[in-house]
């Protein structure tokens, strides 16, 4: 037997609560909705894409433990669901242990992964899985000795903290170490003046596995894969990508087996985003989001369920389906502008592109660089709509009202 779901707004509904409300969420909270669930969008900012779907929206700053337990002992959700990495995940994990809450997919898995350190220390040093080399530093002068005791040039500085590609950048030589760690420090989505600095992987190219834990009919979890997404990153943010990516069968299977071995270790149930830098049948694992993943915004054109479906119905323990319906691409839409309120023209000339979708997240404020859209399509093979979604892309035009 399991759990039943409820009906919304009623006594018995089946409650979840968001943590962070982009455009990832937006799609969970829709994919939930279509279950039934009554869903609560929590953000740090008003009208927060996600918000905009859900049954309720609340907003708090979601790294101050006092805001998060009063909100969750105050809506009491059955599950929390992360979808950020900036949360206070120490006190998400007070309120699991003590049986208060269920958080997706476990709260340890949240609070390593909220943390690079955390992430790579237990891939690297507990599972052994193969990674860039890698040390921590707290100073300009760590940095430096870190580099120069073995990591070597070219290598990378990412915060500790940090998502798509903030305060991250590449070090070609010793003139850029100081402007590596100054931009650093400016970039953390929680101010925390600790790095990782990298050794620089060239790899052939790189893969997101999504990779699904999800009970079977006896109620055992199950580990499900989907077909390799491949993507293309600037600045260490995701502009475009693809699936199914071509792979041998040697890194194919090394690695689902790594993505095997951390999901495992970080447990529970939900889909997990495993990124992975391939060189001929070398893999290297990069990070993991216990959570639907940017890149993964092509399966909405490419699977029967896509990453949001498969991640709503794996943390309502039903089952799941990670079948390829047709090869497809998405292409990122930047704001280009800094304003709020902005328009889009171009919307209609770019579903003209044949087998093209798009989605527009409806974030209240554009920056130059904030991803405000998507454009997604669907062809017979990868280069097509590769080159389909970026056109589409390319024919939005956001602008000041
Ligand atoms: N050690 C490395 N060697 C080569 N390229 C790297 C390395 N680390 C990061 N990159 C490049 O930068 C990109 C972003 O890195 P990473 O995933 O660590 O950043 P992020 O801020 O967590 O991004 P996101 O939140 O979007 O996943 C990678 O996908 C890859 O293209
Ligand atoms: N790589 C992580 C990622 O893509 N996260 C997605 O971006 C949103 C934040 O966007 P914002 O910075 O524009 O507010 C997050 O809420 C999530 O949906
Ligand atoms: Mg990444």
């Amino acid at each position: 037997m399991t759990t039943p779901l409820g009906t919304p707004l009623s006594p018995d509904a089946t409650r979840v609560m968001l943590l962070g409300s982009g455009e990832l969420g937006k799609e969970v909270l829709i994919a939930l909705q279509r279950l039934g669930v009554e869903t609560i969008a929590v953000d740090r900012y008003e009208n927060a894409p996600g918000q905009q779907v859900a049954h309720h929206a609340r907003t708090i700053t979601m790294s101050d433990p006092a805001q998060l337990k009063a909100l969750i002992e105050a809506e009491k959700p059955h599950l929390v669901v992360p979808e950020i990495e900036a949360i206070a995940t120490p006190m998400l994990q007070a309120l699991e242990d003590a049986g208060a809450v269920r958080v997706i997919p476990t709260a340890r898995a949240a609070r390593l992964t909220m943390d690079r350190e955390g992430i790579r220390r237990l891939a690297a040093e507990t599972l052994g899985v193969p990674t860039s080399p890698y040390e921590f530093c707290d100073s300009l002068e760590e940095l430096q000795a870190a580099i120069d005791a073995g990591i070597g040039y070219p290598c990378i500085v990412k915060p500790v903290m940090s998502s798509s590609g903030k305060g991250q950048s590449k070090i070609d030589g010793p003139t850029d170490v100081k402007k590596a760690w100054d931009y650093a420090m400016a970039g953390g989505r929680v101010s925390h003046g600790r790095v990782i600095v990298e050794g620089f992987i060239d790899f052939d190219y790189e893969i997101t596995l999504l990779t699904v834990r999800a009970l079977d009919a006896k109620a055992s979890v199950q580990t499900q894969f989907c077909e390799p997404i491949g993507h293309v990153q600037v600045s260490g943010d995701y502009v475009e990508s693809w699936q199914p990516h071509p792979m041998s069968p040697v890194a194919l299977k090394k690695a689902q087996q790594i993505a095997k071995a951390v999901t495992d270790d970080l447990g529970g149930q939900g889909l997990f985003g495993v990124e992975l830098f391939v060189k001929g049948e070398e893999v290297w694992f990069s990070e993991v989001s216990p959570r639907p993943h940017d890149t993964g915004m092509v399966t909405m054109a490419t699977q029967w369920q896509n990453e949001f479906e498969l991640h709503a119905r794996a943390i309502l323990g039903l089952p799941v389906d990670t079948t390829l319906k047709s090869a497809g691409a998405s292409a990122v839409i930047y704001g280009g502008v800094d304003a709020t309120g902005i328009v889009f023209d171009g919307v209609a000339e770019a579903l003209q592109v044949h087998g093209v979708d798009i989605r527009l997240f409806g974030k209240p404020e554009s920056f130059v660089k904030r991803r405000m859209g998507v454009a997604l399509a669907h062809a017979a093979d990868i280069d097509t709509a590769r080159a389909n979604a970026k056109e589409a892309a390319s024919r939005v035009k956001p602008r000041k009202a």
